[in-house]
């Protein structure tokens, strides 16, 4: 359904989740866990507001992808770092739950720079591979959180309704950009996601 809403190739997304598989050798889902459950969890986003980003007092950091190179610039090493590839290019000593998708196969190379790798894919998952569920790599961490037990989870910088996609998105951008259609498209499915996630009512 969000595949063909967004011409994804569901053969792409499984060529990706295969090279992902194949490159990791180790499961530290129990690692990632333990870091996390019974934690309070801070998932930090790309949005415009990171540039005002204050001191973060939660027990645990989840840089969600473009964010990791704000953060690593303020001198702050997320504990995770959940990316689908192009948003970072910096590689802090983290873990790091990478996700595989059809458009991000010639990105793979990035974990070669990464030392503890946990893979997520789009597709039924398989071998190391994990599913938790979400969507963008934002309301993918707080979907991870919450599946790996985390106490509470604070969200920064996760500027669904903004007009501007954050300059961290995108290493090549030098500033805030205006929000294209797709990107609206991305983030009011994360908004979705994380709307249903935190109704009252469940
Ligand atoms: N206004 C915003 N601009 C960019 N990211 C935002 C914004 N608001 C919230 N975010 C969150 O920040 C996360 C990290 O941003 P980034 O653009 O690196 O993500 P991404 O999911 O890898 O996106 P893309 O599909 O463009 O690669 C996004 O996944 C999204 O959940
Ligand atoms: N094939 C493909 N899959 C995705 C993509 C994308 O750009 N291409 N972006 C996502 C959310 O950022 C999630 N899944
Ligand atoms: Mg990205």
């Amino acid at each position: 359904m969000i595949r063909r809403e967004f011409g994804f190739s569901e053969r792409e997304d499984y060529r990706s989740a295969l090279v992902l598989n194949m490159i990791i050798r180790e499961d530290f889902e129990d690692l990632l866990r333990s870091k996390i459950m019974g934690r309070e969890v801070a998932v930090v986003g790309a949005g415009p507001s990171l540039n005002a980003l204050k001191d973060v007092e939660e027990d645990v950091i989840v840089a969600a992808d473009g964010a990791t190179n704000y953060l690593v610039s303020r001198g702050i090493i997320p504990d995770v770092v959940v990316t689908d590839l192009d948003g970072i290019e910096t590689y802090p000593d983290s873990i790091y739950v990478v996700h595989a998708h059809g458009d991000n196969i010639s990105k793979m190379w990035k974990l070669s720079y990464m030392g503890i790798v946990l893979g997520t894919s789009q597709v039924f998952p398989f071998g190391r591979l994990k599913l938790y569920g979400g969507f963008t790599d934002g309301d993918r961490a707080v979907v991870m959180a919450m599946t790996l037990g985390a106490k509470r989870i604070t969200t920064y910088a996760m500027d669904l309704d903004s007009d501007k996609i954050g300059m961290y998105s995108k290493p090549f951008y030098k500033n805030d950009v205006p929000m294209n259609y797709v990107k609206r498209k991305k983030l009011n499915v994360a908004k979705e996601i994380l709307h249903t996630l935190f109704r009252k009512d469940l």
